[in-house]
């Protein structure tokens, strides 16, 4: 059985459809592919800015429209923007004459500000990882030669993918490093790896070579067995032979040319067919590590007679005709070290080219705003897109970049648990100044009992069936003098203390009777007529609540929008009331509001007053609409009984993306509590007591109990 070699090098434009497939095909594929396409065919803004092309002339766009007159495709507004980035080299491009629709305009806009982004993260080590993980799906042993491990941080990730891997078990992972120097250090990373996989209950095996110089290095130092799938990894190691372009050479043409362009007796590493690794290296940018037109003909002409190194080479040549010395290494340095800050540049020009409505990149709408149907399809694959992009980056660089802030205490937030895992690796093997205290605080938008589940300390359902390892995993770390704790927002510590109160209005008799699938019809009719005033009068309120909202939230950070979607959402609401009623024979304009719901509609009214401060309201408009997702959201659960004919109400308040936009409320809330008065606190937390006991009322009243 021959071995399956993957090489990765880091560096140039990495086909992204990996990235993308995975979270973006069902929904745009083809449009992400045609995206990814031109950024690959065409290279980069870089390249276009120092080959002198800057002035060409972009092709008259109504040219390339493919149909009729102001009816754009998606594909269309790629291919325009496309063609625009590719041949422009200024960051906004008037449109303004170009023919095109102000749809169409706004749409080529987005893609050209898209397309920006998408160059600008080029580069992320994770990437490779994550390769290196598809790549070895079906791999039993797995065979990491890493040529300068440093942390090492980047197996952990690889290692939580193998383990998590059912259908296909991993038998063992071997990880061989080089040493030249510094053997010490990487023993010590070494044991880090050993113990992380044990706590992963993961078998594993770790090996230095120890050669005194990278150009001695041979594979068969490397012990490579029958049946493993090896993948050779030089995330830094290439880049820092960079600094002595001869050293870089002689590697290049000692090690790449045996790799790739020795056939036969010659061939040593190289187990695969060449168009195998012809993929390969496109994907991993290898093009773009630094070979000058010069040294590709070198290698081209040493090769001459293996014709398919050859065309490979040959395309490469021509992917880098215009490319000289100089600026590649220009290239090297702002491109090979990515730097989070101008991605955030990138996210808030593209967040502020499209400011308001639904292209907040700051947090909390992505969900609602994918699965809804504002804006266009285009905008919406850009929207998601942007973000996707945004969150698959940190996987371990954001932690490492606080790990290098050296401070003693770090306070991280997390998306997912990988962060947080490597950097407790990083942490754990750093040695000045010691690590006193790591504190994590999961925060994000997605609902919150997938937050909980990603937090260290609690977990409420079992996510894997490694759960059990993961624990003791943790525990590992919390022994090693780590600490981690998970901050406790203020709606959290209220939701604790009131925990009684909050469970008699999601959980009330009412609501159970409808889960049971034995609520009394007339209840329930009873119920829909009083919430329909209810929610005439929720109307003005939640009006209020944007108003105060725009007035007093001085940080632009979205709330308008969240709350508009809100006010958006309840002319729906009131349609779908009057259809539900007419289908259940309630006569709307003959109800007249039970004494629990003149009271709450009262006190919706009292707090329509401008001397209710923002955050108070807010807190009240947060309650009100989570205790309706809590309550409705039970009845929608697997084991329940909910009659057919009452689904479609739970849905209306129990379905998740009206979770998110719950979250996104308290958000808010939490937002403005912790920066607010403890005057204004008590008051709110008043407020959120009165809703709570507002709410059983109402429950009772529709239930026929007092
Ligand atoms: C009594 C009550 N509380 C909360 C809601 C949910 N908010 C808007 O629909 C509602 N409809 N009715």
């Amino acid at each position: 059985m021959s071995n399956d070699v993957l090489l990765s090098f880091v560096g140039g434009f990495p086909d992204k459809r990996s990235v993308c497939n995975n979270v973006c095909e069902s929904f745009y594929g083809a449009a992400i592919d045609g995206c990814y396409g031109l950024l690959n065919n065409y290279g980069n803004e870089f390249e276009r800015l120092h080959t002198g092309r800057k002035t060409e002339e972009v092709d008259d766009v109504t040219v390339l429209k493919n149909g009729v007159e102001g009816n754009f495709s998606t594909e269309d507004v790629m291919r325009v923007a496309g063609k625009m980035f590719i041949h422009s080299s200024r960051r906004s491009i008037d449109l303004s004459f170009s023919g095109l629709t102000l749809k169409e305009t706004q749409d080529v806009e987005l893609a050209l500000l898209l397309l920006a982004a998408a160059e600008k993260v080029g580069y992320r080590e994770f990437e490779w990882i994550q390769a290196i993980v598809e790549h070895v799906s079906k791999a039993k042993k797995v065979h990491i030669i890493d040529i300068g491990i440093k942390t090492g941080v980047q197996w952990t990730v690889l290692m939580q993918a193998l383990v998590s891997r059912y259908e296909c078990p991993i038998e063992i992972l071997k990880v061989t490093t080089v040493a030249t120097n510094e053997k010490r250090l990487i023993e010590g990373t070494g044991k880090w790896l050993l113990s992380f996989a044990q706590s992963l209950g993961l078998p594993f095996s770790f090996k230095v070579v120890v050669v005194s110089d990278m150009l001695d290095l041979k594979e068969n130092l490397f012990e490579v067995d029958v049946g493993e799938t090896v993948a050779v990894y030089a995330a830094t190691t290439l880049r820092s032979m960079l600094v002595m372009p001869n050293r870089f050479r002689t590697y290049n043409e000692k090690g790449i040319r045996n790799m790739v362009a020795a056939e036969g007796e010659e061939r040593r590493v190289r187990h695969v067919k060449f168009d195998v690794w012809r993929a390969f290296f496109v994907r991993y940018g290898m093009e773009e590590i630094l070979h000058t037109r010069y040294e590709w003909e070198m290698l081209a002409r040493q090769m001459e007679g293996n014709s398919g190194a050859f065309d490979f080479v040959k395309s490469v040549i021509k992917i880098h005709q215009l490319q000289v010395l100089s600026k590649l290494q220009d290239q090297a340095s702002t491109r090979f070290h990515p730097c989070m800050e101008s991605f955030d540049d990138y996210l808030s020009e593209l967040n502020e080219s499209f400011n308001g409505r639904c292209y907040n990149l700051s947090g909390d709408k992505i969900k609602e705003f994918v699965s809804s149907d504002a804006g266009t399809a285009i905008q919406r694959i850009i929207y998601y897109f942007s973000k996707v992009m945004k969150h698959s980056l940190p996987v371990y660089k954001r932690p490492l970049k606080a790990f290098r802030a050296r401070k003693k205490s770090i306070d991280l937030a997390i998306r997912s648990r990988a962060q947080g895992i490597s950097l407790m690796q990083a942490l754990a093997t750093r040695e000045n100044p010691p690590i006193e205290r790591l504190k994590i605080t999961a925060m994000g938008t997605t609902l919150r009992t997938k937050m909980e589940q990603t937090e260290f300390t609690r977990t409420k359902k079992p996510a894997f069936k490694t759960q059990f390892k993961k624990q003791q995993f943790y525990r590992n770390w919390l022994h090693s003098g780590i600490q981690m704790q998970a901050k406790i927002t203020v709606t959290e510590t209220w939701l604790r203390k009131h925990r009684h109160l909050y469970d008699g209005a999601t959980r009330h008799p009412f609501i159970r009777s409808i889960r049971d699938g034995n609520i009394d019809i007339s209840a329930f009719k009873t119920w829909l007529g009083q919430d329909y005033i209810f929610v005439r009068a929720f109307v003005p309120f939640v009006a209020s609540v944007l108003t105060k909202a725009y007035k007093g939230s001085d940080d632009a950070n979205g709330d308008v929008e969240v709350i508009l979607g809100g006010v958006a959402a309840l002319h729906d609401e009131i349609s779908w009331f009057k259809k539900e009623a007419f289908k259940w024979g309630v006569q709307l304009s003959s109800i007249v509001p039970q004494k629990a719901n003149q009271e709450y509609c009262r006190f919706l009214e009292s707090l329509i007053s401008p001397e209710v401060e923002y955050t108070v309201a807010a807190v009240a408009f947060w309650a009100i609409e989570t205790i309706y997702q809590e309550s409705f959201a039970h009845c929608l659960e697997d084991d329940s009984k909910t009659p057919p004919e009452l689904k479609e109400t739970c849905q209306r308040w129990g379905n998740e993306s009206f979770g998110e936009y719950c979250n996104s409320l308290r958000n808010i809330v939490d937002r403005q509590l912790e920066k607010a008065s403890d005057d204004v606190i008590t008051k709110a937390e008043a407020t959120l007591l009165r809703v709570l006991e507002h709410e059983v009322d109402f429950w009772n009243m529709s239930h026929g109990r007092t």
